[in-house]
């Protein structure tokens, strides 16, 4: 990996600036890029380019104020490419100032060089992790998740990137290295990022491809082998304007650079219109949750079962080299999770892994962290879920109603100083969905969380004789005592904190992890097992 100056240098080589021009000043200490200025040291290159409302240009003193020496200048072609010059703002920290001709579109290449010491797109990337990305309006991280987690059971540590930030998987074992403030990052924010998971043995990424990110290119310059498509429901509409042009944004990705194989779902209608937009050289793969027709290549499900302990199917491959089918367990929830995990498979045995290796896996894979997030025991079945609204809380409960076997119970309560309306909504789906009910506190903020649970309440009357409804304020308490009072078949689902770790109460943040809390209650009792025990004959809903 070359230094920190010979990395300053490969940039210039390429930009065709001779080093001479930076008069002999130790920038030595620069070893990573930004387009950000909150977000540089001195160790950081400053890339300061336009956006849609504001530039980089207007943050050089505050770059310069944290402590960077060198910034590139996006320009126009009226100043002179490879002019440099010192400034110094009102903070009297000096700056130099490159400007170079058409940054914008030179960030990439300027981003490989710089950590790679390549200056081809082609020679550069080849020294970083492939990437498969992988789109549509739900499933993203959790496909990408869980893609990333077999990859790492089978072979080198693998990572995703996306809403949950940059996680690193070893052998299965997460490891989270850094936020993303998008989902899919800009180029420079993506490059650094696999430069730094290659230095850690990381061969393979997973990238959520958001159609924020599609359409304002900011995956044209990267090489990525495998593209999936999830499936495409209303979103987004305020920023593309229309469903077709929603849908238009996510199949940019057929048009990124590489892409040989592509993973499309064959019960989403809007599948169809990827499979005509196709290229020659790209092949198509699917998955499904029924069986795929005869002439259709990839996985498929059937026999599922879902019970306490998680999902359970038969899972179908059939490529143009093999066919092969096993039943397969996992710790997932819902049959979204079955799609979820199919999509996973498909595109990773499109590139190459070993079937009996990936059913191997499968039985070792974790929810992602707080989202229907299951926790197994000798009584019931503990589901952490960060649902917070009407939708979400009826999804999580429809999914989980499918796996219980005895009562399903909802503990959930909702925040303050917040949309009050949907309350008595999150009432009624509770009254309609959930065998029994406990109202508890969730970020109150310095609402009363009597008035709010009062609010709840609303929706709450005439429940049916099997129903019941208790209240507890205080959270841990009535996850606990819920929980001692079930039965084996039972499953509580603790709704709205998810992956988060603080209560917000009376306007103070207080540390709380709804997840510890539950790991800590039922594995005192059982460790987590993974394979299904009696199973529900239900379908998913
Ligand atoms: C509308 C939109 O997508 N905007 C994105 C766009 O910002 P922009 O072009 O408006 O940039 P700008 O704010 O004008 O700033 C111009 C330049 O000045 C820099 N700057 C700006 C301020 C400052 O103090 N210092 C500084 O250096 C900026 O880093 C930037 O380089 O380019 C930025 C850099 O890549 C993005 O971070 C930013 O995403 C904003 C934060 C955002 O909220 N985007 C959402 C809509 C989005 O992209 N969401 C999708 C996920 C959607 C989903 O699936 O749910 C995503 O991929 O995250």
């Amino acid at each position: 990996m070359p230094g920190a100056n010979l990395r300053l240098h490969n940039v210039l080589r390429y930009l065709h600036i001779d080093s001479a021009t930076l008069c002999q000043r130790d920038f030595s200490a620069l070893d990573c890029l930004s387009l950000d200025s909150r977000a540089v040291n001195a160790s950081t290159l400053f890339l300061a380019i336009s956006g849609s409302h504001t530039s980089g240009h207007q943050y050089i003193d505050m770059a310069a104020k944290s402590g960077c020496s060198l910034a590139f200048l996006d320009t126009a072609k009226s100043q002179q490419h490879g002019m440099l010059e010192e400034r110094r703002g009102k903070s009297e920290h000096a700056i130099s100032c490159l400007f170079v001709h058409d940054l914008q579109q030179k960030l990439a290449d300027i981003a490989y060089c710089f950590y790679t010491g390549n200056n081809t797109t082609n020679q550069s990337q080849n020294a970083l992790p492939s990437i498969t990305a992988v789109t549509g309006t739900n499933g993203k991280t959790s496909v990408a998740s869980l893609m990333a987690q077999l990859s790492s059971l089978c072979h080198e540590p693998s990572a995703s990137i996306g809403t949950l930030g940059v996680n690193l998987f070893t052998k299965g074992a997460q490891q989270k290295l850094s936020e993303t403030i998008n989902t899919t990052p800009d180029i420079i924010s993506l490059v650094t990022t696999l430069a730094t998971l290659q230095k850690r043995g990381c061969t393979s990424v997973m990238l959520e491809a958001s159609s924020h990110g599609l359409a304002q290119d900011r995956l044209s310059k990267l090489k990525v082998g495998c593209g999936v498509f999830t499936n495409l429901t209303q979103d987004h509409l305020d920023y593309h304007g229309s469903m077709a042009s929603y849908g238009q944004a996510k199949r940019l990705l057929l048009k990124a650079q590489d892409l040989s194989e592509i993973v499309l779902n064959a019960d989403d209608d809007e599948s169809l219109k990827w499979q005509v937009e196709t290229f020659d050289e790209q092949a198509v793969y699917w998955f499904s949750l029924h069986d795929l027709s005869a002439k259709r290549h990839g996985c498929w499900a059937s026999e599922i079962n879902y019970s306490t302990q998680g999902i359970s199917f038969m899972l179908h491959a059939r490529f143009p080299y093999f066919n092969a089918q096993q039943r397969v367990t996992g710790p997932l929830i819902g049959a979204f999770n079955v799609a979820n995990l199919l999509a996973a498979v498909t595109a990773l045995l499109a590139q190459g892994f070993s079937f009996a290796a990936l059913v191997d896996a499968v039985s070792s894979i974790s929810a992602v962290a707080g989202r229907m997030e299951l926790f197994t025991s000798t009584k019931a079945s503990v589901l952490v879920d960060y649902a917070h609204t009407p939708d979400a809380l009826k999804q999580a409960l429809l999914a989980a109603r499918v796996h219980t076997q005895g009562k399903l119970i909802c503990i959930f309560g909702c925040g303050g100083n917040r949309d009050s309306s949907k309350r008595v909504l999150m009432g009624r789906i509770a009254k309609q969905y959930a065998d029994s009910i406990v109202l508890t506190q969730d970020n109150s903020r310095n609402e009363k969380p009597s008035t709010i649970i009062a609010d709840i309440q609303k929706g709450l009357h005439d429940l049916a004789p099997h129903q019941s409804l208790s209240i507890e304020l205080d959270r841990e308490k009535a996850i606990c005592q819920t929980w001692q009072a079930s039965s084996v078949g039972d499953i509580i689902l603790v709704a709205g904190k998810g992956h988060e770790d603080y209560l917000e109460i009376n306007n103070q943040r207080i540390d709380y992890n709804e997840r510890n809390i539950v790991r800590r209650l039922t594995s005192a009792v059982a460790p987590r097992t993974n394979t299904p025990s009696a199973q529900s004959s239900r379908g998913p809903q």
